[in-house]
């Protein structure tokens, strides 16, 4: 049952002044009020309008500036909304904020307020409220076309077309159930039965099949992971500030420069990846350098892709082997029998290596059919979800298959936020900011 909201809120929903122009929303029952106290003529709905903006305690101008007003429940939150396009100025916006909390009814909005009470009212689902905190996060072009889709409602159709036909699968088993009593109809009973199997089989089969891609959809969405391990001073860290000096594009918010682990993130190919830079892997007895070899070896098992940056080429390549020091081996740069040779002093090889580097991100996201999972959550209520679908399947008992498809479309409810995900909902819109 969604909740009532009793109280208007307010908060700036732009950046941080100051800026160009500040935008300071308000939504609830007395959004509309709120603005009439500022201004002496309401615009139409929908229609942008310039206006003095006057603080009603004193009639002093606060502003002069764009204001906008939404009759619910056509608007962004469900509710009415008022939008006041302020001059972007810390004072500006101070004085309008000050103004507004001495409003009756009106408080300031918590983080990701406005979202939760779009959701509370029905304007999107859970999936794609978590799609919209995904788009205001994302850095990457892959991140943020994944963003879209989710905030579009593309995983919102597909699981509920899912939960639909379980439903009715479920409602099936139930009428046949009630009527094997009535009749003691085997032969119509067992009839249906095969049907339905054949008909949970084909469902299980799309969400296996959505499941199955999950991985490449949370490897869009959080990054790859490629540790660069190596000998000592074979060049892994002069390999790693060459690559990065082209496309350090985002600023690193990982607090991964433990001790003799470095993370380095990066843009390729539109994805985000994170490249570790690991102590190098040699005997030794120093305690410290013994945990960095075991952080590096642990990280280096987990990554996506390990390059083994060596001198020569190793005896027992550790992933993919990348040559360095060419200008001293002589070796030609390039892309040889698998092997990439490159020096970092001089930079040949380098382009070939960032075009082996983009071709390897490409097949590692794999491009084809846009995919729909991109979050641990999702992957866990379709595998739970799975979970009961065989179990339904596995049954010839109509009461046992009859709960588990019930338990099944749980599962997937728990996606679009139908069901049972008070647990969650703090969690997920506490993401936002205030304002959003
Ligand atoms: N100025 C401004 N820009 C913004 C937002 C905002 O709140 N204010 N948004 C904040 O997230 C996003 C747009 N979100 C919105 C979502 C729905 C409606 C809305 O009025 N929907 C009505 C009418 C739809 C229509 O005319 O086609 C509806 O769905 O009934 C408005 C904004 C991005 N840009
Ligand atoms: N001639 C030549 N020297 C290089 C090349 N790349 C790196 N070096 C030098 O090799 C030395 C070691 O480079 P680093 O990048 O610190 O090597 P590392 O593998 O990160 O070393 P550790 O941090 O000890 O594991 C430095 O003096 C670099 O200037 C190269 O392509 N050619």
């Amino acid at each position: 049952m969604a909740p009532r909201h009793e109280d208007t809120i307010y908060a700036l929903s732009s950046g941080r002044p100051p800026a160009g122009v500040a935008l300071v929303r308000i939504s609830g029952a007395q959004a509309t009020a709120a603005l009439a106290a500022l201004t002496t003529t309401l615009p139409p709905p929908r229609q942008a309008a310039l206006r003095t903006l006057r603080d009603p305690s004193d009639s002093s101008i606060l502003d002069r500036a764009m204001v906008l007003r939404f009759v619910g429940p056509a608007s962004a939150t469900g509710e009415d909304v008022v939008e006041l396009h302020l001059h972007g100025g810390p004072a500006v916006v101070a004085a309008m904020l000050r103004v507004l909390g001495a409003l009756p009814g009106l408080r300031l909005a918590e983080p990701g307020e406005f979202t939760r009470r779009g959701f509370d009212n029905g304007r999107f689902d859970l999936s794609q409220s978590e799609g919209l905190a995904d788009l205001i996060n994302a850095e990457t072009e892959a991140q943020r076309l994944l963003a879209l889709d989710q905030a579009g409602g593309r995983l919102r159709d597909k699981v509920e077309g899912w939960r639909e036909a379980i439903i009715a699968l479920r409602a099936e088993a139930e009428a046949w159930l009630d009527f094997a009593e009535a009749e003691d109809d085997v032969e119509a009973g067992l009839a249906s039965t095969a049907k339905a199997v054949a008909a949970i089989a084909r469902l299980r089969a799309d969400i296996a099949a959505t499941l199955d891609d999950a991985g490449r959809g949370m490897r869009l969405r959080d990054g790859l992971a490629i540790a660069v391990v190596g000998e000592p001073n074979v060049g892994k860290s002069s390999l790693i500030n060459t690559l990065s000096r082209r496309d350090a594009a985002i600023v690193s918010e990982h607090a991964g420069t433990t001790r003799d682990l470095i993370e380095l993130p990066l843009v390729i190919a539109g994805v985000g990846v994170t490249l570790i830079d690991t102590a190098g892997l040699r005997d030794t007895n120093d305690p410290v350098e013994v945990e960095g070899i075991r952080r590096a070896r642990a990280r280096a098992a987990q990554a996506d892709l390990v390059l083994h940056i060596a001198i020569a080429p190793p005896e027992t390549p550790l992933g993919q082997v990348v040559i360095n020091k060419i200008d001293r081996s002589g070796l030609t740069a390039g892309v040889y029998d698998g092997v990439i040779q490159v020096s970092a002093t001089t930079g040949a090889g380098i382009a070939a290596f960032e075009v082996w580097l983009e071709d390897w991100v490409r097949t590692a996201v794999r491009p084809g059919e846009a995919v729909l999972v991109t979050q641990l959550r999702h992957r866990q209520a379709l595998a739970a979800a799975l979970d009961d679908i065989d179990a339904a399947m596995a049954t010839d008992d109509l009461v046992l298959r009859a709960e588990s498809l019930r338990l099944a479309s749980r599962a997937l409810g728990r996606i679009t936020g139908t069901v049972g995900v008070e647990d969650v909902l703090d969690a997920i819109f506490g993401r936002f900011c205030i304002g959003k």
